[in-house]
């Protein structure tokens, strides 16, 4: 393969500069990155090589143990299914293959494994000029592709996705705030495509836009060893045109020439110009460089050869220039968008109508709180929504002025207070927030405050989503099943081995039996043999006394 001067120009210019632009955590940088692509695409080698590890077996050895060996990486959570969808109601990841029902299709499984990177100075890629923790949060989907309806996988993904920006938006809603509380949305999808030489496929379209809408997506060639340079060049180019021809929104390295330094600017038109990355991953190593290296019949690649391989940049990218880029627009365009659309869309929110349509007793306060949630939807769980607030407006019980906007905020939700809401001021003051997000309304002092503040305190996640629930429930239901199913099970083997151990009983009383008789049979028979040999003796006795008496 030929040399590619861009990527050799890009990688000199992120390994001294910008790369280190990112802004200080203060428990260490989060960074969540997904792996989406059909199986056998090379995202579990891609894994291991972006950490420079073996942590993530391939699905034929998932016998063998995640072991990180690279001290600079430690698995902080084992790898777990967060969520799975599938005909046998088993995550595929953990079913192993039943010759008895390969009619039913794998599903999807999506999992995620919770690690923690230090980044040393001048050590492998992972270098920074002063040690940073990086708190990494790897997302893996099994089964794309696999599916003859692969619909579900799309719907599962993105319900995911979705499912991240609605925690942080219950959480934010939230009066008092979780110190804990986990951001797990995720800030970029590496999308892995076939390296057919075709263009995209209608599948590759489709999720690549579905993903888009709640994360940056970074479409990547894998495998790219399959093709010659003059291949790569023309399938590259045709990736991009399709991209542009279905309007794909994925991640763009784009140039603002006015706000933009020198700098970065020359480096995102070199990545501009390199998209899509061409990947080649390897499962080998060096054992005395600890260089990863794919080894052919004619030779040997290092797969960290800028030249050929667009793995070391991509490591760069993610770790190092775009780190920050990729958090700022999750959070600052997607989620925002999400979070506008979500809120815009709360009937309950129009104080002025107090227009409530359906109620619900909550148990605890016994006060009427209307069930319809955020996003619309109505659902019949009995768990308090957002609407507490409309319900307790609706007795006129307070004329309130409070805003629950979230203003706009740096990264996580990690602010234990609401923005206007003041833990130690008990008299509040009217507040009004000229964001186009807020919705406000005037909030007098009064008990009903605090009820307003108990009520949501009582709430974990008082936006939660009716597929949250509903995966809660079906999760639920599954356990409740194998539990009756076990029970079942128990009482059967229970039953077998009464009936078991009668039948032995059975058998030994007739074995003591059979052998009481067979030794009354044998001294029966012993008698008889006995008179028998008695009677030829005396035959014979007989025979030879005729004999000698004939003689004489
Ligand atoms: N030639 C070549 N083979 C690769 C490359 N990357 C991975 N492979 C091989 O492709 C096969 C599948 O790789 P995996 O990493 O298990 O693929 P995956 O996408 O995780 O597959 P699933 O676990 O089924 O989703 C393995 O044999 C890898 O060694 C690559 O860049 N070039």
């Amino acid at each position: 393969m030929s040399a590619s001067p861009r990527s050799q120009t890009f990688s000199q210019n992120t390994h001294g500069g910008s790369m280190f632009r990112r802004k200080k955590e203060k428990r260490g940088i989060t960074f969540s990155l997904m792996l989406v692509g059909a199986s056998g695409t090379g995202k579990t080698t891609f894994a291991n090589n972006l950490l420079e590890s073996t942590i993530f077996p391939h699905r034929y050895q998932q016998d063998v143990p995640a072991s990180t060996n690279n001290d600079n990486v430690k698995i902080v959570q084992p790898t777990k299914v967060v969520t799975f969808n599938s005909t046998n109601g088993i995550p595929s990841y953990m079913s192993p293959f039943d010759p008895a029902s390969p009619f039913l299709e794998p599903g999807i499984t999506v999992t995620s494994t919770a690690l923690e990177i230090t980044t040393n100075p001048g050590e492998h890629d992972f270098d920074t000029p002063t040690p940073e923790k990086i708190n990494f949060l790897l997302t893996d989907t099994l089964g794309l592709g696999e599916n003859l309806n692969n619909g579900i996988c799309f719907d599962e993904i993105v319900s995911y996705l979705e499912q991240q920006f609605d925690l942080v938006l219950a959480e934010e809603t939230r009066i008092k705030r979780n110190p804990r509380f986990q951001d797990t949305r995720v800030h970029v999808a590496l999308y892995f495509i076939e390296p057919t030489g075709h263009g995209l496929r209608e599948l590759d379209v489709e999720i690549m836009k579905r993903l888009s809408r709640y994360t940056n997506v970074l479409p990547i060639i894998a495998r790219a060893d399959s093709f010659t340079a003059d291949e790569l060049t023309r399938f590259k180019k045709k990736v991009i045109e399709d991209i542009d021809r279905f309007n794909v929104p994925i991640y763009k390295f784009e140039v603002d020439e006015n706000e933009d330094d020198l700098e970065t600017i020359e480096e995102n038109k070199a990545l501009a110009k390199l998209q899509p990355f061409a990947i080649i991953c390897a499962d080998q190593r060096d054992s005395v460089t600890g260089k990863y290296y794919r080894e052919y019949p004619w030779g040997k690649v290092d797969i960290d050869n800028d030249n050929i391989s667009d793995l070391k940049l991509l490591k760069r990218v993610l770790f190092g220039s775009h780190l920050q880029e990729f958090k700022d627009t999750t959070q600052n365009l997607l989620y925002e968008n999400y979070r506008a659309e979500k809120l815009a869309s709360v009937p309950e929110w129009d104080v002025e109508n107090n227009d409530v349509t359906e109620t619900s007793i909550s148990s605890e306060k016994n006060e009427a709180i209307p069930s319809t949630l955020v996003n619309g939807l109505t659902r019949n769980s009995t768990a308090p929504s957002l609407s507490n607030f409309a319900s307790l407006i609706n007795t006129g019980k307070f004329k309130s002025q409070q805003s629950l906007a979230i203003p706009p905020q740096s990264d996580t939700p990690s602010t234990p207070r609401l923005n206007g809401v003041d833990e130690a001021d008990e008299s509040l003051t009217a507040q009004s927030i000229n964001s186009p997000r807020s919705v406000s309304s005037n909030v007098q002092a009064s008990p009903e405050r605090t009820k307003l503040r108990n009520i949501s305190e009582n709430i974990p996640y008082m936006l939660q989503h009716d597929r949250i629930v509903a995966r809660k429930q079906k999760l639920e239901e599954l356990e409740a099943q194998s539990a009756k199913e076990l029970q079942k099970r128990i009482q059967e083997l229970e039953r077998k081995a009464v009936e078991l151990k009668m039948r032995e009983k059975l058998l030994r009383q007739t074995s003591h039996d059979q052998s009481q008789e067979s030794i009354q049979t044998n001294s029966t028979k012993e008698k008889l043999a006995n008179g028998a040999v008695q009677i030829k003796k005396e035959e014979t006795y007989n025979d030879l006394a005729s004999i000698i008496s004939k003689r004489d």
